[in-house]
């Protein structure tokens, strides 16, 4: 594995790619990455980590809690699950009471330890240790400004320009990361700790959600509202694009980095697939939303059919929302298997073939002789949708009609979730009629983006495409994307 930092290698991880003997993990659409903070609780790392363990979801390949005792740092980061990286001795060694934490799926710079973060540095006023969930897409570019002017780096995630634009700053913890935010592009989530302080800070678009909890005296924040209702915290509010929390001995100080207008552009694959159901996003519950995604869809393209069936979990509310909306029975037609976890880490492609079955089963007693409506939350490559069309078929159904939560897929992700590359994104190159022949189904339809907007928003459908991301579907990036010298992630065209 070269040690040279490209573009591709900061922002995708040589792990991913051809030869690296780890090909196949870059297949899917991958989600994030969660983080969790803590601000003056006496059980920061024990809350950290339950907070974590609920944000799982977002990231399987690395996790770590840094925790602050005032005078020195006590951190722990290792490869693989939360419940894999700590065991009760070691969070027990974590005292202290601010923490930060996160949960990996890496967008930038290699799946390896030295990229788990928090990421956790001495500088000149102390300690310093930065976690987030999102991509700087601008990272390289300041990244080799940087190494020009004499540093050195430590690793090759894109988070880590953050550290050094605060540390050579001859200005305040503050207003260092003030400019440091200001400079970075991208949709990000970011949690700063020092020995005495947290700050917590979302990008100008709002990309990637974040949001604050209370716990008796003592703050909270994590990526989803899941991970508050875990630990018995109240929810206070979510961060609001350009906001800049600012937590210290004299309490919470809302402040901005940034006054520039930008639009709010929520990533709507939070809303589709990423987030956990029993989360709220922007106020609306996610099952709600899915509901309302799978009745938007049956208001779309209805099709007479014996039952409605979800991939599960992630399509499971939107086919209840499709069922109560045509009052065609939602059926189980589908079981996943709980227990296969990381199907991704298969190493070739039969056993990636092997994955999906491993992964789900078609009840064949449910399905069989049946007319059956499949509702998916996104068809990324195609391979996913032609295996569960062809299952059903095996196990004996008649028809079988696909529909899709979210409009067809095109164009990659800059902003922190892991996409293929835009040739090996189906719809990118084939019109809905061809990409039906392909996974093999009666009817396929995918979701229109106004209806999604709809189903989502309700409170903020008045602004501009509802206050969400739509780059994916329709190319119209929130942020400049393309910045010199630096190819586009994802992007081979
Ligand atoms: O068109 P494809 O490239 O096959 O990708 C689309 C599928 O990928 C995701 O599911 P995945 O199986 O990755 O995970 P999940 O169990 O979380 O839904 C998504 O929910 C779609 O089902
Ligand atoms: N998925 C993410 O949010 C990743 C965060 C960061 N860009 C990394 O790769 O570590
Ligand atoms: S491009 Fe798509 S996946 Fe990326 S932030 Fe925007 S909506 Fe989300
Ligand atoms: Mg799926």
């Amino acid at each position: 594995m070269s040690d040279e930092i490209t573009a591709r290698t900061l922002w995708t991880g040589d792990y991913y790619n051809e030869g690296s003997g780890k090909e196949g993990l870059f297949d899917k659409l991958k989600e994030e990455c969660g983080v969790f903070g803590v601000y003056r609780h006496s059980d920061a790392a024990s809350l950290a980590y339950y907070g974590l363990h609920a944000l799982q979801h977002r990231g399987e390949e690395s996790a770590g809690i840094c925790v602050s005792s005032g005078d020195e740092f006590h951190y722990h980061r290792g490869m693989g699950l939360v419940k894999e990286v700590f065991n009760k001795d070691l969070l027990a060694s974590l005292t202290g009471d601010i923490a930060i934490g996160h949960v990996r799926y890496s967008t930038s710079g290699d799946s390896k330890l030295t990229n788990a973060q928090p990421l956790v540095f001495k500088y000149r006023d102390g300690d310093l240790a930065v976690a987030t969930n999102g991509n700087i897409v601008n990272a390289l570019q300041i990244r080799q400004e940087l190494e020009q002017g004499g540093s050195i780096f430590q690793t090759t995630s894109d988070t880590e320009v953050v550290a050094h634009l605060i540390a050579r700053s001859s200005k305040d913890l503050v207003e260092a990361a003030k400019d440091a935010l200001k400079r970075i592009v991208g949709g990000f989530a970011f949690l700063i700790m020092t020995n005495d302080k947290l700050l917590v800070a979302s990008d100008p678009n709002g990309l990637r959600p974040l949001t604050m909890g209370r716990l008796g005296d003592a703050y909270v924040f994590a990526s989803e509202t899941c991970a508050l209702e875990t630990i018995g915290a109240e929810l206070l509010r979510d961060i609001e694009p350009g906001e800049l929390l600012v937590l210290d001995k004299d309490g919470l100080h809302e402040d901005r980095y940034t006054e520039e207008k930008q639009r709010k552009a929520l990533c709507a694959m939070e809303y589709i697939y990423f987030a956990r159901p029993d989360s709220d996003l922007n106020g609306a519950n996610l099952h709600a939303a899915r509901k309302r995604m799978g009745s938007q869809l049956a208001l779309e393209a209805f099709v007479d059919a014996d039952l409605v069936t979800g991939v599960p979990d992630s399509s499971i509310s939107a086919a209840i929302g499709y069922a109560e909306q045509t009052g065609i029975p939602y059926e189980l037609g589908m079981i996943k298997n709980k227990y296969t976890g990381r199907t991704f880490i298969q190493p070739s492609q039969e056993l990636r073939e092997q994955g999906v079955k491993m992964k789900l089963s078609a009840v064949r007693r449910v399905v069989e002789g049946k007319r059956v409506i499949m509702i998916d939350d996104s068809i990324v490559r195609g391979t996913t949708s032609r295996r569960i069309v062809n299952m059903l078929r095996d196990a004996g159904a008649l028809e079988v009609h696909v529909r899709i939560t979210s409009p067809p897929f095109k164009n990659p992700c800059f902003y922190g979730i892991d996409t293929p590359d835009r040739r090996e994104l189906i719809a990118s190159s084939k019109t809905v009629e061809e990409i039906r022949q392909e996974i093999n189904a009666d009817s396929l339809y995918f979701m229109s983006a106004e209806g999604l907007i709809a189903a989502v928003g309700g409170h903020n459908e008045q602004d501009y495409k509802g206050g969400l991301c739509l780059a994916c579907f329709d190319n119209d990036y929130p942020t400049q994307v393309d910045f010199k010298g630096e190819e586009k992630f994802g992007c081979s065209c």
